[in-house]
């Protein structure tokens, strides 16, 4: 028999349901999430730091847990919302199941609550700041006062909590693209990552293209990373608001002065508009999913992508020397930016894509092209 848990939200709202996680109380900011698979790589994406994490596929657990699906070290969300956790969990790659991964790590995660009924509360109030409490002493009260304590993620840096402690190379590939995409011009490629709270399958995307990738800590200030004399420059995702990162934001400004190829994901492209003049906004209840249509300005074509935002990029900020490149067919958001001066471009969605679909991995071969070109002076 599972223990009681209850979600409160900000507004008063009380979901009472059955924990399926370790015992405790957490807050974070409530989202929801549409994607139909992929809830590890979603827990342990660094971004979610901080958030409560609803699942509106309504099964969730079934495939279990792998040491190899981790996005990063641990999971980050501060919490799981489910409608229901299926009886038995089966796979050939399952290691544990995913109430065994939640309890080891000590993340609170409730079951058997109307995810439908949230995610519309969700999406008419906005993202609400929430509290799952679990184990045998849930308090309505206790929950409320928790979420009084919580300021929400407006004005947070996050980015500098969750970075890397120290410098590292990464070499670990994807397994499909294997040896043979790697193209010899690349293989001498240096590309250095900043970590804001980056995912793992974005650096194996860099290193699969034939990428020596040296990860650096998000505080890193831009000359010790010109010193390494890069090729290219990656900006990652990360949670949190990007507008508080004053340090990344002075140190992509350098980086750019120095016309180095650089591109950016989610947080690293939000930091990149930001460098440039442009500004961000925080958005109703945001983006997260793995079945989001985006459109291609240029060509007009549209790809489905990966999707976990919940700032954006104002479209009418930006200055003339930064272009609109994609915008989300959902809510006619902005999804990607290019410097019309400087080798630098961003994309808002995951083109890594873990999960999601591959439509937008093409990316990472524009800023592999960016970097064979010849260096402006
Ligand atoms: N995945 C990300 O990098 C998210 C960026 C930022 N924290 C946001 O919520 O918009």
């Amino acid at each position: 028999m599972n223990k009681p848990a209850l979600l409160v939200l900000e507004d008063g709202t009380v979901f009472h349901g059955a924990s399926i996680g370790a015992d405790g109380c957490s807050v974070g900011e409530v989202v929801f999430n549409t994607a139909l698979t992929g809830y590890q790589e979603i827990l342990s994406d660094p971004s979610y730091a901080k958030q409560i994490v609803t699942l509106t596929y309504p099964h969730i657990g079934n495939v279990g847990t792998n040491a190899e699906d981790d996005e990063s070290a641990k999971v980050y969300a501060s919490g799981l919302v489910v409608r229901d956790l299926p009886q038995l969990a089966s796979n050939w790659r399952i290691e544990k199941t995913l109430p065994q991964y939640l309890r080891e790590q000590n993340v609170v995660a409730i079951a058997d609550i109307d995810t439908r009924q949230l995610t519309r509360l969700l999406r008419d109030k906005g993202a609400q700041r929430g509290c799952i409490m679990a184990g045998d002493a849930v308090d309505i009260e206790v929950a409320k006062a928790a979420i009084d304590g919580f300021p929400g993620l407006q004005g947070m840096d996050l980015a500098k909590e969750v970075t890397t402690a120290r410098a590292y190379e990464w070499t670990e590939t994807v397994w499909k693209l294997g040896e043979g995409h790697a193209q010899a011009s690349n293989l001498t490629k240096h590309v250095v990552a900043y970590d804001f709270g980056v995912k793992r399958n974005i650096l194996r995307l860099l290193a699969s293209r034939g990428c020596r990738v040296t990860v650096v800590p998000a505080q890193t200030p831009a000359e010790q990373v010109l010193a390494m004399n890069p090729d290219g420059v990656f900006l990652s995702n990360g949670p949190g608001d990007p507008e508080p990162c004053d340090y990344a934001i002075a140190a992509i400004r350098a980086i750019i002065e120095k016309k180095l190829p650089v591109f950016g994901i989610c947080l690293g492209h939000q930091l990149l508009a930001l460098a440039s003049g442009a500004k961000t906004e925080k958005m109703k209840f945001g983006h997260h999913g793995a079945n989001h249509p985006v459109q291609e300005l240029a060509s007009g074509r549209v790809m489905i992508s990966s999707q976990n935002h919940g700032f954006a990029v104002s479209a009418d900020s930006l200055p003339a020397n930064l272009k609109p490149t994609y915008v989300s067919l959902f809510d006619g958001s902005l999804q990607g930016i290019a410097r019309t001066d400087v080798p630098a471009f961003s994309f808002q969605g995951h083109p890594e894509a873990s999960p999601g679909p591959h439509d937008v991995e093409s990316l990472f071969d524009v800023f592999l092209e960016m970097m064979n070109q010849p260096r402006s002076a």
